[in-house]
Parts: structure tokens; sequence; C-alpha cells
């Protein structure tokens, strides 16, 4: 098992060319947000912008509008029952993230599945919260033209893999990730990425980061880092270190850390950890 330690992050996070823009930086489209859980898609959303991502546009429940762009107004919005509109974005995205308070409701399955049939070779597809509870129990196959990365907690990599929380050895969590063709962040108190042959271990994290949210802002962030930064493994790891580390660090001043806190520190962590060129 390798070690996740800050060195990861001047392996991803260089500085900007001087002659970029935000065509640059990737397009992402974030799925999710029924009525109950707007404020899951609206912490991916926040997370993905923070995180550096040109263009952030997300499909919700039109109840989440106002909310998105109070938060948020860098976003672009499409109602999540208008899939007419919503399918070209999703087409021409770099990068969806499709689960945080998605719910599972027919709506959800159907958003789910049609999105599955549209990914495309050159798309990174990040798989989260309700996504996976709905790609677990209506046993749905993941897309095959894109590189996916789901992003369970224990109990999601239960429903998905079969592996019972307890018997979630590395070994053993190897072998479901290695048939899945897929990136896995199983999520913890100590976050460990499967990626191909390796398994990795985050060094940092704190119980302050124990509130709701804290996952879906994880989501954004990878969405964010796969979306400007071409090794998509390598973001993946820069992106779990990176959620510790500032949660960490805000620990030492305060008894818990908020999702957004750690996504409004985002531009100033990256800047002082980006490689210079
Ligand atoms: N503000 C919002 O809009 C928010 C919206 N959200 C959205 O809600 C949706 C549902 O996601 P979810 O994670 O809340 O529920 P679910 O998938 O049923 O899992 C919980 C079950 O698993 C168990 N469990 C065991 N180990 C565990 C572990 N390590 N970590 C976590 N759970 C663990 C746990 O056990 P228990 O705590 O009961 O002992 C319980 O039985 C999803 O779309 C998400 O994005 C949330 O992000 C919150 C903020
Ligand atoms: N005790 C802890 N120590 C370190 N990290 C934690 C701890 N508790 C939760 N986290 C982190 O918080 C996030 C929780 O994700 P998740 O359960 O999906 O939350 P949500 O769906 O509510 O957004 C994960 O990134 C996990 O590593
Ligand atoms: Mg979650």
């Amino acid at each position: 098992m390798k070690k996740i330690t800050n060195q990861i992050l001047k392996k991803v996070i260089r500085q900007r060319p001087a002659d970029s823009y935000k065509g640059t930086y990737g397009r992402i489209a974030l799925i999710g947000g029924s009525q109950n859980f707007g404020g899951a898609i609206i912490m991916a959303s926040l997370a993905a912008v923070y995180a550096g991502a040109g263009l952030v546009t997300t499909i919700t429940d039109p109840t989440n509008q106002t909310s998105l762009h109070d938060w948020l107004p860098e976003a672009m919005f499409v109602d999540n029952h208008d899939f007419k509109t919503a399918a070209p974005i999703i087409k021409g995205a770099n990068v969806i993230v499709i689960g945080p308070g998605l719910g599972t409701d027919n709506l959800a399955l159907s958003l789910l599945t049609r999105t599955f049939e549209l990914v495309h070779e050159n798309q990174t597809l990040i798989v989260d919260g309700s996504a996976l509870t709905l790609l677990a129990h209506n046993h749905l196959s993941l897309p095959k033209p894109s590189l996916n990365i789901l992003t369970p907690h224990q109990m999601e990599w239960q429903r998905v893999s079969g592996i019972k929380i307890a018997d979630q050895t590395p070994t053993a969590n190897q072998k479901a990730a290695t048939a899945l063709h897929a990136i896995v962040v199983i999520k913890s108190h100590r976050t460990e990425v499967y990626v191909n042959d390796t398994v990795y271990q985050n060094t940092g994290g704190t119980p302050a980061q124990a509130t709701g949210g804290m996952g879906d802002t994880l989501a954004g962030m990878i969405g964010g880092f796969t979306a400007q930064f071409s090794d998509k493994a390598k973001a993946t790891l820069a992106a779990v270190y990176t959620h510790s580390a500032i949660a960490d660090k805000l620990a030492k001043k305060q008894y818990v850390v908020l999702p957004h806190q750690i996504s409004e520190a985002l531009p100033k962590f990256m800047l002082k950890n980006q490689a210079e060129n």
C-alpha cells in the first residue's frame, strides 16, 4: 500500500499558462440534487468551481436554482426534467459528476441510465452518492467508453461490491475494483484509492470532517481536478489529499469543518502548492 502525501500536489497542480482561457480548464456537468437533497449538488458544484474547473453546469431539480445561484453565480443551471437540454451539455462535458443528492426515485434512475448511454470516450465519469446506490440496486453496468471513478463510502461500497464493511480488506477491495475497470475511492477516516494494481492510502483527515456534504464536496473536487489536469489517476489522488489537508489545517482552529469551507480554501491552497513552470 502506497501513502498519499503532499508530494502528489506539485506533480499535479501546475502554474497556469498565460495564454489559457476557461475552455482550457474543462467543462463539467454535475447531475444530482433532488428537492430534498439540493445542498449536495450545490456543495459539489461549489467544489468544482473553486477547484478551478473552467465551465460548470449543474443539472438539478428547479427548486434548487435560486440557492445554487445564491451560492455560485458561476454555475450554469439546467432543469433535470428537461433532458433535451441536458443531453448536449452531458455530451459536451469533459467530466461528468453524477449522484450527489440525486435520490433514488424513478427520475433519478432515468437520469442515471440515460447519462450512462450518452457518455463517450475522452470523458471522465465520477459516480457518487445515490448514483452508487442506484447502480447497485438496479444491477447496472458502468459505461465502457469513459474513464470511471467511483467515490463510495463504506456502505455504498458494500452495496456496489457486495463486500461487507468488516470484510473490506485491501485485497478484497482491489479484486472488486479491478473487475469494475474503475478507479475506486473508498472513503473513510483514512481513505483508500484503488488504481489498477496499486492501492493508495491517504495520510490526512480528521473527525472534524464528519459532516453531511463532505463527500459531495470531494466528488466536486475530483471533478475539478480531473477536468484540468491530464493524468486523471494522479488528479484523483491530489484531490483526495487536498480535501483532507485543508480540513486538517482548519481543524487546528475549529471544532468542526464545514464542507463549503474546504471549497472556499481551495484557491489559496492550490496557489501555495502549485509547481512553477
Ligand atoms: N445536504 C444534502 O443535500 C445532503 C445530501 N446527501 C445525499 O444523500 C444521499 C444519501 O447519502 P447518505 O450517505 O446520506 O445515505 P446512504 O447511502 O443511505 O448511506 C448511509 C447508510 O450507510 C451507513 N454507513 C456505514 N458506513 C458508513 C460510512 N462510512 N459513511 C456513511 N454511511 C455509512 C449508515 O449507517 P448509520 O449511520 O445509520 O449507522 C447509513 O445506514 C446521497 O445522494 C448524498 O449525496 C448527503 O451527502 C448528506 C447531505
Ligand atoms: N473521521 C473522519 N476522518 C477523516 N475523514 C472523514 C471522517 N469522517 C468523514 N470523513 C470524510 O468525509 C467524507 C464523507 O463522505 P460521505 O459519507 O460520502 O459524505 P456525504 O455523502 O454526506 O457528502 C469522506 O471524504 C470521508 O473521508
Ligand atoms: Mg456521499
